[in-house]
């Protein structure tokens, strides 16, 4: 008999500075590869995994924009580097058995696929892992927001944010060493307390279609499939 699971269909959101590893820039194998592993145990139990890999390792938009530079050509910049990203995560899996497809919200078909919903539906039926790139396509957004509009366009059971912390704090526990943990938190009240983990639009575009998020430690080893089987630390987003 399968085993049982809290959500059938996620949408898992990894941080790109997550990527890192021990480096500076770009991509740690090891770290890719151990992240595809989880992966595909969580197919393995049966979950139909959508993937969203963020840019923060290579560019982000605001770096440019911060040094007085155009912030639409960086934002251009920050998406491809979430494509980069998806197609290290796509090799990685791809690598060990696990099948998966790249669809870009950027048209780059010599690449990759572009977005079609009716598409990436049919790919996660067959258990194959999705991995959307390009974010939403638009500047002035994040990929949390890409992350949030394909969990709704996806009719995902939740939207997984794997990060550097191991969830929702009244403060960036980075900066505020007093900072306390929530194990449960409202949509409402992450965005009434202004709680930065996740970016205002993505929050809002959850709260708004009822999917609750998980924000929980990517660099913690399986940690992934210990929440998906109702175990592992996490901070659990939900309507009250
Ligand atoms: N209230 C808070 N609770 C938890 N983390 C917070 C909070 N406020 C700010 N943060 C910070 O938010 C970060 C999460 O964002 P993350 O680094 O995953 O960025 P991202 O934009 O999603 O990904 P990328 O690295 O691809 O740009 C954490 O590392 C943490 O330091
Ligand atoms: O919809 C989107 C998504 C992303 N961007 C740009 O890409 C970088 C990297 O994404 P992160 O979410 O920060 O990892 C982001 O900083 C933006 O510059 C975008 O423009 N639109």
């Amino acid at each position: 008999m399968a085993e049982s699971v809290r959500f059938r269909r996620v949408l898992l959101k990894v941080s790109g500075e997550a990527l890192l590893g021990d480096q500076p820039f770009g991509i740690d194998e090891k770290v890719i590869d151990r992240i595809a592993g989880e992966v595909g145990q969580a197919v393995d139990l049966g979950v139909e995994v959508g993937l969203v890999v963020g840019g923060g390792n290579i560019f982000r938009g605001m770096t440019i924009a911060k040094a007085g530079g155009n912030r639409v050509a960086g934002d251009h910049m920050g998406m491809l580097a979430t494509v980069m990203n998806a197609i290290g995560m796509h090799e990685a899996l791809e690598r060990r058995g696990i099948s998966s497809r790249v669809f870009s919200a950027v048209p780059m078909p010599t690449i990759c696929e572009t977005f079609s919903q009716q598409r990436a539906e049919r790919a996660l039926k067959r258990s194959k892992v999705v991995l959307f790139a390009g974010g939403t396509g638009n500047p002035f957004f994040t990929t949390d927001s890409g992350a949030a509009l394909r969990a709704a366009e996806m009719g995902c059971e939740a939207l997984f944010k794997g990060t550097n912390v191991d969830g929702i704090y009244s403060a960036d526990p980075r900066k505020d060493p007093n900072a306390v943990r929530f194990d449960t938190i409202s949509h409402a009240e992450v965005l009434a307390r202004g709680l930065q983990v996740m970016d205002t639009a993505a929050v809002a575009l959850a709260r708004d279609n009822g999917i609750p998020l998980v924000v929980f430690s990517i660099q913690e080893p399986n940690a992934f499939v210990d929440i998906l089987r109702g175990q592992g630390r996490a901070t659990i987003v939900a309507d009250e």
